[in-house]
């Protein structure tokens, strides 16, 4: 017997093609609410592109969402302009985000309460060290009706120790936040080069029912997009944490590439990391699975994107190349950008220092000695050194 082949799937329209699946099973969603609204609390790389991505979905699905969406912009001048006026009017973010053309149902707006004001569902997308003042300014504002989406990698670290960014939002504002974490090279994603990402949502004890509150359904709805493959999940703690942890790993391994110490030294420090990472969450935060870190986009994939091509790699490359400090590297090579792991390693570091446990995370802690002490990139390798030879 001669095996069939359908000529129909090879002529680029995707309708017709033999293993097509369906989005059906989440488009048939009865709204028994007006559409849901939503905010966008950041406009840089990410932000922005993110901003896009649910802007598409919110004119395409404007039964379940108003297609207006709100971009909340830290307004700055490029030139005479307001970043602001030239999002509006040429629909492009010309500094976070160049040559990538923005939906015009995403609307720009530098004021922050009048840029939340009727939102039921907040996206917050900013650099994680902005996030106290944002929520400051938040307090007293946000309905409790509403419901949350923490796009940010990386922790808070206060008075109640270690905390997630989504856990931090749901203390500070009284809102049920998820997280949306994954390999997702921000460029690459706007440029709608095909990726994955995950999603996290616990559904909160008010949960109001289907089709009148936010749960997994509403969310692969705002994020999926043929180029932005989306799978909900539960575990928010274990996406967050990978998410947070692996750009300390991009930081080791920019010094290595900067060294110039090749792909194999590259490798060792992500095993490593993925390690120190796992045995973070499972110590701080056990109710994040395992399995989450090896099978999610948030997990090892996320890992190897970040150490491949990630900003925190950029800057740590620039800076062995150069002798430059992290900030220098930061201001030189990122227009205003960030590069998350330089905040991150450092809380990590304060952390585990209260809680006298440095030593058991060598990689995480060579990456804070070098970045804040000047400690040699040179000792790398001595400073994670497995010593499991007993000594006899
Ligand atoms: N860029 C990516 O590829 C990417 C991908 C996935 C996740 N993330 C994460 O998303 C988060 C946001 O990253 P991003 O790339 O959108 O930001 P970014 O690195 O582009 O940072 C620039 C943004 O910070 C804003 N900003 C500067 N000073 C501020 C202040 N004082 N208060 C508030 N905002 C201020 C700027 O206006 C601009 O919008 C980070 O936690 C990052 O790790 C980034
Ligand atoms: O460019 P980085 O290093 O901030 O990494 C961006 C994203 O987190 C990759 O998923």
């Amino acid at each position: 017997m001669t095996a069939h082949i359908n000529h129909k799937s090879h002529n680029g329209n995707q309708d017709d093609h033999p293993f097509k699946r369906s989005d059906s099973a989440v488009s048939i969603m009865h709204l028994k609410r007006e559409p849901f609204k939503i905010t966008v609390i950041g406009s840089g790389n990410w932000g922005t592109t993110i901003a896009k991505v649910i802007a598409e979905n919110t004119e395409l699905h404007s039964h379940i969402f108003n297609p207006e969406v709100r971009m909340w912009v830290f307004d700055e001048k490029i030139g005479d302009e307001n970043l602001t006026d030239i999002i509006n009017t040429r629909h492009q973010n010309v500094k976070y985000l160049p040559n990538i053309d923005l939906p015009h149902n995403l609307v720009a707006d530098p004021d922050l309460l009048h840029s939340i004001k009727g939102a039921d569902i907040l996206v917050f997308n900013i650099p994680h060290q902005f996030l106290p003042n944002i929520v400051k300014q938040l307090q007293g504002h946000v309905a409790p009706h509403v419901r949350a989406i923490s796009c940010l990698k990386g922790f808070e670290l206060g008075s109640k120790g270690v905390q997630l960014l989504s856990s931090y939002v749901t203390d500070e504002l009284g809102v049920q936040c998820g997280a949306l974490s994954g390999a997702n090279l921000a460029p690459e994603v706007a440029k709608e080069h095909w990726s994955e990402t995950t999603v996290a949502y616990q559904l909160p004890k008010d949960y109001q029912g289907e089709g009148k509150d936010v749960d997994h359904k509403v969310l692969k709805l705002l994020f999926h997009r043929p180029y932005f493959h989306v799978n909900v999940i539960d575990d928010v703690a274990g996406i967050s944490i990978a998410g947070a942890l692996k750009n300390v790993v991009a930081l080791a391994c920019g010094f290595v590439e900067g060294m110039g110490w090749g792909n194999n030294a590259s490798a060792a420090i992500q095993r490593l990391g993925l390690g120190e990472i796992i045995k973070f969450g499972r110590m701080f935060f056990p109710e994040s699975k395992v399995e989450t870190y090896y099978q999610e986009s948030a997990g090892v994939a996320d890992l190897i994107t970040t150490c491949s091509g990630g900003r925190n790699v950029k800057v740590a490359t620039y800076m062995a190349k150069t002798g430059k400090s992290a900030l220098e590297a930061e201001k030189e090579l990122l227009n205003g950008q960030s590069a998350q792991g330089i905040i991150t390693c450092r809380e990590v570091h304060e952390w585990l220092q209260t809680c006298e446990l440095t030593q058991e995370y060598p990689l995480f802690e060579a990456v804070y000695q070098i970045v804040y002490n000047n400690v040699r990139m040179e000792d790398l390798p001595e400073m994670i050194e497995e010593l499991d030879i007993e000594d006899k």
